[in-house]
């Protein structure tokens, strides 16, 4: 199954401001790619592109070598004709259709005969667990239940790719985690290529292969799930992904405060690095004795936030509040003057665009 490219991708609604400004975007075979964003920033609009619901203003979209949209071509494949599966957050269900006939009714259009649709219904209803519940109506289901049978109606048909949008967003908590876990059994046992919109960064971080970072219709980063946690392109990214978020610290030129703190030891590591801003996450903000190299101050303990297996510790560290993230117990009183250290700092240039010579230096630091 070839990969999902757009070259060049670009849509703007009635000639108004660009909803996707020239994306370039690989779906590779077999990928879980999140595109995943604030609300806004083109997600849905890439989506339905490659679904063939709109067509973009500008660009290519392709699947190997064949051309599904190309503006300057003139050419245009309507989504019927592109073998894709979509869900998308409503996912309505036939209340007077059976789960088993909602699951058949797709393989009907397609004048698949009886006895294979049958045997395809149950085994697409078998993959997402629902194959107990298969003669009952949509209204006796749970929101869980009612969602895997209309997974099941795409899987069925045996789509090369899976197109979701939001398909999570009307389930409670434990479901939503019930069906991350899921989709990606499922997404390892089809093969399938799936594309899934999310503005959740925790659920594309536990699902994705690839997760697309977009922003006001741009893409800002396309990394692996943990590349793009360990080392985000640039701000954007690093507030964006990540819960609680990175703390971002303008420096400049400070040579006051946190900011001439963590400047100064920027300089003495990697002179050459001049950052505008520094990041650290709250985890890598540490309590307690530092090893030799790492940045160190003295830290005023405001408040502990115990959340059963972690620790949410809000420090005053010179003149600015930050957060430490604890996995074992932090057992200090507010007012308390502890040694707060990180060997894991995140430098941004003054375009917001990560300062990647700085990481190298902490390799082997
Ligand atoms: N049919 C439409 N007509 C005009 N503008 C649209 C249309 N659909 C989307 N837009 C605009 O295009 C931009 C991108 O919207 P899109 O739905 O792709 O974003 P999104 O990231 O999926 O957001 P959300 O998470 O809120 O769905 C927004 O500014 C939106 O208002």
């Amino acid at each position: 199954m070839p990969n999902i490219t757009l070259s060049g991708v670009a849509k703007s609604y009635g000639g108004g401001d660009h909803a996707v400004k020239n994306l370039d975007l690989t779906v590779p075979d077999g990928a879980f790619m999140c595109l995943l964003g604030p609300s806004g920033c083109g997600k849905t609009t890439t989506l339905r592109m490659i679904a063939g619901l709109e067509q973009p203003s500008a660009g290519t979209i392709a699947v190997g070598d064949r051309v599904l949209d190309s503006v300057e071509r003139g050419l245009y494949v309507p989504p019927e004709k592109r073998g894709m599966g979509l869900v998308f957050q409503n996912y309505a269900l036939w209340p007077h259709l059976s789960v088993r006939e909602n699951v058949e009714f797709g393989l009907r259009m397609r004048k698949v005969p009886g006895p294979e649709r049958r045997a395809r219904a149950e085994a697409a209803l078998r993959m997402v667990h629902v194959d107990a519940a298969m003669d009952r109506y949509p209204s006796q289901l749970s929101g869980g239940q009612q969602q895997r049978v209309a997974l099941a109606r795409m899987l069925a048909i045996n789509p090369t790719v899976l197109l979701l949008d939001e398909p999570l967003s009307n389930l409670d908590a434990r479901l939503r985690l019930e069906m991350r876990a899921e989709l990606k059994r499922i997404h390892e046992e089809s093969g399938a290529t799936i594309v899934f919109v999310t503005h959740d960064q925790l659920e594309a971080l536990t699902m994705a292969t690839d997760v697309a970072v977009m922003n006001e219709g741009e893409l800002q980063q396309l990394a692996a799930p943990m590349e793009m946690y360990a080392r985000p392109a640039n701000r954007f990214v690093a507030e964006f992904v990540g819960s609680p978020p990175m703390a971002i610290i303008d420096v400049g030129s400070s040579r006051t405060g946190l900011a001439g703190s963590l400047l100064r030891s920027v300089e003495a590591r990697a002179a050459r690095c001049v950052p505008a801003a520094v990041g650290i996450r709250p985890e890598a903000l540490r309590l307690g004795a530092p090893p030799g190299s790492a940045w160190r101050e003295e830290a005023v303990v405001e408040a502990v936030l115990p959340a059963g297996s972690s620790w949410t510790v809000r420090l005053r560290v010179l003149d600015t509040e930050l957060y430490a993230l604890s996995y074992t117990p932090v057992e200090a009183a507010p007012g308390e003057v502890l040694t707060c250290w990180t060997d894991q700092m995140h430098l941004f240039g003054a375009d917001g665009a990560r300062i990647s010579s700085w990481d190298r230096t902490e390799v082997g630091a």
